[in-house]
């Protein structure tokens, strides 16, 4: 990560053009991965050029595997199929990249060689074991300093496939399951509380791997090959939700979003801004590369609070710093349950929003799992984002409509999935500029 740098976010005026986000994190991660697991070359197109999945793409070349960029948001990788990785000599760093080390850690299991999985301050205090106790009972051997990294993979031949299911909705969980699965004898069965995203289990149907699988449960077995395949990443939900916040809560505001990723399990943020009473179409929706997107054409609409419905909480789960600026600039009380999945992500995301919300003014109350949010006027202030991109990028959106300038100390964490974001706000009406 690049050194520390602060921002400060400015009143805007409406916002208006069409911003095109970068590349979804979440597939370029596993574009990455099964793509060096292939046989043959595959083309990645719309790749995120994140911190996050430079970090996933670097580790797999220290595993062997070479990776071209052709052009800027291009990958081209050369798969070494499902048994030519080598070992590396050094740690591998994923960054700050909860998904890239999860997912790893998975892929890493059964292979004939060790490896060590680092990651930065912030992803060092993340739950590990999440995935390492299943791994662990499909007989992979991985030690973690109490449940947290750095993870040493020993690596085990003799995996075998399990059922499990998961005790918290989490696709990073799942996918290291599926991920190992392809190494185990046997079956490896993982059924979800409730459906994640399903995009580990796409694509590697797309790369011809046999799966069955349906919203909340997937199957597969090892012994099978992964054909290489060009991959197009459509835009990232996460990133155009920022926007799609920020139009709604400027007056006079006209954005549009084209070729957003619109999977079912990642528009939950839609959804719930739209029982809000936000103003949101999606145009000319179609396929992309296997995947659901369209033109996202959001206006200005007076939002007011809601009881967000429990169900939604995991096809929004990275999108709650923003919501909560949404709701504090809606008229009444937002209620948010069932999202303890939070306090375990980049920062304590109920955490870190509470605190900058009370900041500048907003009315916040924190509960276990979630929070209790009543909108009013916001002012200016110093807040921090504790490291964690998304709620750096929730304030500048904060910014838009407080009556004094926010400091955002500590924004360098934006370029973790969100390369360009101070550019492309300003170019749509954001005032951002960094501080000195
Ligand atoms: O699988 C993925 O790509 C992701 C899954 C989610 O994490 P969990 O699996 O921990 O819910 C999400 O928060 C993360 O940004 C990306
Ligand atoms: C939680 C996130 O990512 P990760 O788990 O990959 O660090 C995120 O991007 O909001």
């Amino acid at each position: 990560m690049v050194s520390r740098l602060d921002w400060i976010s400015h009143a805007g005026r409406a916002l208006q053009g069409s911003v095109r986000v970068p590349g979804d994190k979440s597939v370029s991660h596993r574009a990455l991965m099964l793509g060096a697991l292939a046989d043959g070359i595959s083309h990645i197109r719309g790749f995120l050029e994140g911190e996050d999945t430079r970090a996933t793409a670097a580790v797999l070349q220290q595993l062997g595997v070479r990776i071209e960029t052709p052009a800027e948001g291009e990958r081209r990788v050369h798969g070494v199929g499902l048994h030519g990785l080598r070992g590396a000599a050094q740690p591998l760093d994923c960054g700050n990249a909860g998904t890239g080390m999860r997912l790893l850690a998975g892929l890493l299991a059964g292979q004939a060689f060790a490896s060590t999985l680092v990651g930065d301050e912030s992803l060092s205090k993340r739950p590990m074991r999440r995935v390492t106790d299943p791994l662990a009972m499909m007989g992979a051997k991985i030690d973690s300093r109490d449940g947290l990294p750095p993870l040493q993979v020993h690596g085990n031949q003799a995996l075998h496939g399990i059922e499990y299911t998961l005790p918290v909705a989490s696709a990073q969980v799942k996918s290291a399951l599926l991920l190992a699965g392809l190494y185990a004898h046997g079956e490896t069965t993982v059924i979800e509380p409730h459906p994640t995203r399903d995009y580990t289990e796409r694509m590697l149907a797309a790369f011809g791997w046999p799966i069955d699988f349906e919203p909340g449960r997937a199957r597969l077995s090892g012994g099978h090959v992964l054909r290489a395949t060009d991959v197009d990443v459509p835009a990232d939900f996460s990133s155009a939700a920022f926007f799609l916040v920020a139009a709604s809560i400027v007056p006079g505001s006209k954005l549009r979003l084209p070729a957003v990723g619109l999977n079912p399990r990642r528009t939950g943020l839609l959804q719930a801004l739209r029982l809000m009473g936000a103003d949101i179409r999606i145009e000319n929706p179609r396929k992309s590369g296997g995947e659901p997107v369209g033109d996202l054409m959001v206006r200005y609409a007076p939002l007011h609070g809601i009881e967000l419905p429990e169900a939604l909480v995991p096809d929004m789960i990275d999108e709650f710093p923003v919501l909560f600026v949404a709701a504090a600039a809606a008229k009444g009380r937002t209620v948010v349950r069932g999202a303890a999945e939070l306090r375990v992500k980049e920062s304590d995301r109920i955490a870190s929003m509470a605190a900058g919300l009370r900041a500048i003014g907003a009315q916040i109350e924190e509960t276990p799992d979630g929070a209790i949010i009543t909108g009013g006027p916001l002012g200016g202030g110093g807040i921090e984002s504790h490291g964690d991109h998304r709620i750096a990028m929730s304030f500048a959106v904060a910014g838009l409509i407080a009556g004094d300038p926010i400091r955002l100390n500590d924004c360098s964490n934006v370029a973790t999935s969100f390369p360009g974001f101070l550019e492309l706000a300003n170019s749509c009406g954001f005032a951002l500029s960094a501080a000195s």
